[in-house]
C-alpha cells in the first residue's frame, strides 16, 4: 500500500478517535486534496471538487479553529440578540452572484432565503456622514443640472470631464487617483472614498483600480471615457466572454427568481452563517470528505518529483499531538500571510514566493452590534459611510442599519464598524453623535477581526498573476484561492473555490485515469 493510503487511514483513525467516528475508506487510488481552511473558500473548494469529480477525490479540510465559516459568522447573545460578525448580505448581481445561489439551492437553503428588492429604500439610499451631519447622496437624474449637497457643482461637469479627457494608458492606478483624474475631486473625496471603506475598509488611495474597478478601468482603455464606456457596453452590441464553465451558471429556480424579482441583496433566515453550516453537513455525509476541525497545520514538505506534499499539523486540544499527511495536492483558502508563514517552513523553501504572499495585507475591523428595543434610526437607509476626510468621528468607518433590511422583531439592530480598539463607551458617543441616539442599548457585542480584509493595492492583479505563473513554472502540487486573491465578497469566495476545484486538473492530476 502506498505511504499515502497507510498514513492517510492511520492519520483519519487517529483524529476521529477525538470525534468518535471512524469511517470506512475503500483502498482505491484516489487522489487525496488537503484544503487549508475551513472558511468559505475552503468548504466551497471542497463542495467543488465532489461535484467535479466525485468519489475519485478525497478532499480533506484542514481548520484551525472549532467551527466552520471563518468570517462569516452570526452571533445570537444571550438576550436572543443576532448580530452578523462579517458579511450580512449578500448580492444576486453576475455570473458570481448567481452562483452563489445555484450554491444555495443546491444545498437546500433556498426556503430560508431572506431578500429586499432593488425598489425598496435601503437599496435606494445611500447616506454619507460629512460635516458633522447624515447627507443623503443623490440618486436621481436631477443631480446632473441641479447642484445637491454634497458637490459644489451639478454632475454634467464631472461627466463632461469625463468624457474629453485624455486617457492614461496601460498602468493601473489607485481609485481615488483614477476617479480624480476623470471625474474631479469631490467624487474622489465623497462617494469613491467611503464606498472603499464600506467594501475594503481601507483607503481608496491605495486600492488599485484595475482590480477592484475592472470595468471603469477597462471603459477607459478602451473607449477612453468611463462614461462612454458604460453607454456602449451596455447598448452595443458585446462578445459574449463567459467560459463554458460560466455558461453553466444560473439555471438554478432561485437563480432565475433573482433575476426576475429584482433582488438587491439576500440572506438567510438564521443568519449568513447557516451557509458554511449547510456546506459543512453536505460535506461531512459524502464518506469521502473529512472536514478536520481544531487542526493545525504548521509544516509541509514537497516531494522531489513535486507530486505530492506532506502535511504535518497538530491536533489542538487538551493533549495536543502532531501527526502527518501526504497528499497529491494543495488548495489554500487561508490568508495569504498565514500561508507566507507556513512556506517559509516548507521544505524546499521558495523565498521568491513566500515574499510577494507576505506583500498581500489585509486591514484589520472591528464590528459592533448593538440593539434597541425602539425603533431608533431612519428606516429609509442601509446605513451611512464616513469618508476619510471627516476628522469628527475618528475611528468611525460607517454605521449599517441591519434591522431596517432584514427586521429583527420590534428591535432596532445597528452595526458599528470601526477601527478596532474602541470600547463600549466611545462607540455610544459615536453612536449618539452620529444618530442622535442617547438611550442606553439593550444588549451589544463588540468583535474584533484581526486582519479580516485583504488590501487590493495598485498592482494587485500582476501580483496576482505572478504568483499563479511562479507555481505553475516551479510545477509545485499547490493552488491558492480566497480572498487574498479574488475578492472579497462571498461570492467572490465561491467563485474563486469554483475555479480552482474545477480546474485542479491542469495540476496533473490526472482524475480520469486514477
Ligand atoms: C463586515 C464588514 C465588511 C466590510 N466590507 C465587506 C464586509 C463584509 C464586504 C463588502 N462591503 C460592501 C461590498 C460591495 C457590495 C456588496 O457585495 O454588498 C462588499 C463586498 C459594500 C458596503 N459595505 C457597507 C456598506 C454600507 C456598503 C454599501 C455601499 C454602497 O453600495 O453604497 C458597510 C460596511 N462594510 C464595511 C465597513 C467598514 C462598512 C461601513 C459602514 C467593511
Amino acid at each position: 500500500m502506498r505511504l499515502l493510503e497507510k498514513s492517510y487511514g492511520l492519520m483519519i483513525c487517529r483524529v476521529f478517535r477525538t470525534y468518535s467516528t471512524v469511517p470506512e475508506r475503500p483502498a482505491a487510488k484516489r487522489k487525496v486534496v488537503g484544503i487549508l481552511g475551513g472558511g468559505i473558500t475552503g468548504l466551497s473548494a471542497a463542495y467543488y471538487l465532489v461535484k467535479q469529480y466525485g468519489d475519485k477525490v478525497l478532499p480533506l479540510v484542514f481548520e484551525k479553529s472549532d467551527r466552520v465559516g471563518g468570517w462569516v459568522k452570526t452571533v445570537v447573545t444571550d438576550k436572543g440578540s443576532r448580530y452578523e460578525i462579517g458579511p450580512r448580505s449578500i448580492r444576486p448581481a453576475g455570473i458570481r452572484g448567481m452562483n452563489t445561489l445555484d450554491m444555495v439551492q443546491d444545498l437546500g437553503l433556498h426556503k430560508d432565503l431572506l431578500y429586499v428588492e432593488k425598489t425598496h429604500p435601503t437599496a435606494q439610499n445611500r447616506y454619507i456622514y460629512l460635516g458633522g451631519k447624515l447627507i443623503r447622496l443623490p440618486n436621481d437624474i436631477k443631480v446632473l443640472y441641479k447642484k445637491t449637497e454634497p458637490f459644489k457643482r451639478p454632475l454634467f461637469w464631472s461627466v463632461l470631464r469625463d468624457i474629453i479627457r485624455f486617457r492614461k494608458k496601460g498602468t493601473d492606478d489607485s481609485i481615488y487617483n483614477f476617479v480624480k483624474r476623470r471625474f474631479g475631486f469631490e467624487i474622489a473625496e465623497y462617494l469613491i472614498d467611503p464606498l472603499i471603506r464600506g467594501i475594503c475598509a481601507g483607503d481608496a488611495r491605495d486600492i488599485s483600480v484595475k482590480f477592484l474597478m475592472k470595468d471603469m478601468f477597462e471603459h477607459e482603455q478602451k473607449y477612453g471615457s468611463v462614461v462612454l464606456g458604460h453607454l456602449l457596453s451596455r447598448f452595443g452590441k458585446q462578445p459574449c466572454t463567459l467560459s463554458e464553465d460560466d455558461k453553466t451558471i444560473g439555471f438554478s429556480d432561485v437563480a432565475l427568481a433573482s433575476l426576475s424579482g429584482n433582488w438587491s441583496i439576500w440572506s438567510l433566515e438564521q443568519g449568513l452563517e447557516a451557509l458554511p453550516k449547510a456546506l459543512e453537513d453536505y460535506l461531512v455525509n459524502k464518506n469521502n470528505v473529512q472536514v478536520l476541525k481544531s487542526v493545525n497545520v504548521d509544516r509541509m514538505r514537497f516531494s522531489r518529483d513535486l507530486k505530492q506534499v506532506d502535511v504535518t499539523y497538530e491536533i489542538l486540544g487538551d493533549v495536543k499531538r502532531a501527526d502527518t499527511i501526504t497528499c497529491d495536492h494543495i488548495i489554500s483558502c487561508i490568508p495569504s500571510t498565514s500561508l507566507a508563514r507556513l512556506l517559509r517552513q516548507t521544505k524546499p523553501s521558495h523565498p521568491d514566493l513566500w515574499k510577494v504572499f507576505c506583500n498581500i495585507e489585509s486591514e484589520s475591523l472591528q464590528v459592533t452590534g448593538l440593539t434597541y428595543t425602539e425603533s431608533e434610526v431612519m428606516n429609509d437607509a442601509f446605513g451611512f459611510l464616513v469618508p476619510s476626510c471627516e476628522q469628527s468621528v475618528d475611528g468611525l468607518l460607517g454605521i449599517v442599519f441591519d434591522s431596517n433590511v432584514f427586521p429583527q422583531e420590534q428591535n432596532t439592530v445597528i452595526s458599528v464598524m470601526s477601527k478596532p480598539g474602541l470600547g463600549i463607551n466611545e462607540i455610544k458617543g459615536l453612536v449618539s453623535k452620529t444618530l442622535g441616539i442617547h438611550r442606553e442599548p439593550h444588549d451589544y457585542l463588540i468583535h474584533e477581526n484581526p486582519e479580516c480584509i485583504p488590501q487590493y493595492t495598485v498592482g494587485h492583479y500582476e501580483k496576482v498573476q505572478a504568483l499563479r505563473n511562479y507555481i505553475i513554472y516551479a510545477k509545485l502540487p499547490l493552488s491558492i484561492a480566497g480572498a487574498s486573491y479574488d475578492g472579497v465578497s462571498v461570492n467572490d469566495c465561491i467563485y474563486s473555490a469554483r475555479q480552482i476545484a474545477n480546474n485542479i486538473v491542469n495540476f496533473k492530476l490526472d482524475f480520469q485515469n486514477s
